[in-house]
């Protein structure tokens, strides 16, 4: 997606009416696999919620003026993934709202310990196939631009899973859901773990 396409998307769902605006204790913060619905679920829970939203992989790209892709090509993985952690802690350090990472923030220990220090983490447990659908038709995951691209999500899958199980809450991103329905869901999930997080403003 074009940065421009991107923010605009966000700012619109930042301020689109829902219900009671709400007060988060601390920051919620999604984390999985590409295509697991980070985006697509935490830009709708935020709409609902009328908390802030922020996506780390669009503030990379509004920083660096380039796309994900763009970056990977020109400065390389670990510029993209040392620009995230910087990225992570601004983001985590201000207001508390919804946050959207990209799939591989989770990884590295420096985030997970700040996510940890800031707020819920959430991972969006999703099966091979429903994120191979999801994510096939798109050119945005330069660490899908591969020979065998579901290969490479599966082996992802097999080295992340583990390390993704350490959050605190985990969400069956169920296939037959609409971004919609498991918005719905996680949010009550949320509540259920944390009856805190959520208070009406
Ligand atoms: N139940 C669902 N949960 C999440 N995403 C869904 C769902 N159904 C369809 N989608 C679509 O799948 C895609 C998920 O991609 P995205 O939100 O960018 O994931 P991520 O940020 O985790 O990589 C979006 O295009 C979204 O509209
Ligand atoms: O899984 C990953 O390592 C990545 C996931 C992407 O974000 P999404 O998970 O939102 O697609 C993006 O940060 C980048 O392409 C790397
Ligand atoms: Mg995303």
């Amino acid at each position: 997606m074009a940065i421009s396409e991107r923010s605009r998307h966000s700012v619109t769902r930042r301020n689109g009416a829902g219900a009671m605006r709400q007060r988060l204790g601390r920051q919620i913060v999604l984390i999985g696999m590409m295509g697991a619905g980070k985006t697509a679920i935490g830009t709708e829970m935020a709409r609902r919620l009328r908390v802030p939203y922020t996506d780390s992989d669009a503030e990379i790209e509004t920083a660096a003026a380039m796309s994900i892709s763009e970056i990977f090509a020109r400065d390389g993985e670990s510029f993209f993934r040392d620009r995230e952690t910087q990225v992570l802690g601004r983001i985590l350090a201000g207001a508390p709202g919804i946050v959207s990472t990209g799939g591989g923030a989770w990884m590295r220990g420096e985030n997970r310990d700040l996510i940890r220090r800031h707020g819920l983490s959430v991972w969006l447990k999703c099966d091979l196939e429903t994120l191979w659908h999801r994510v096939r038709q798109r050119s945005t995951r330069p660490l899908l631009k591969t020979a065998d691209p579901k290969g490479t999500l599966a082996a992802l899958i097999a080295q992340r899973y583990p390390v993704y199980a350490e959050a605190e809450l985990t969400f069956d991103a169920r296939p037959a859901d609409s971004v919609e329905a498991a918005a719905t869901r996680l949010i009550e999930e949320i509540r259920a773990a944390d009856p805190q997080i959520l208070e009406p403003k």
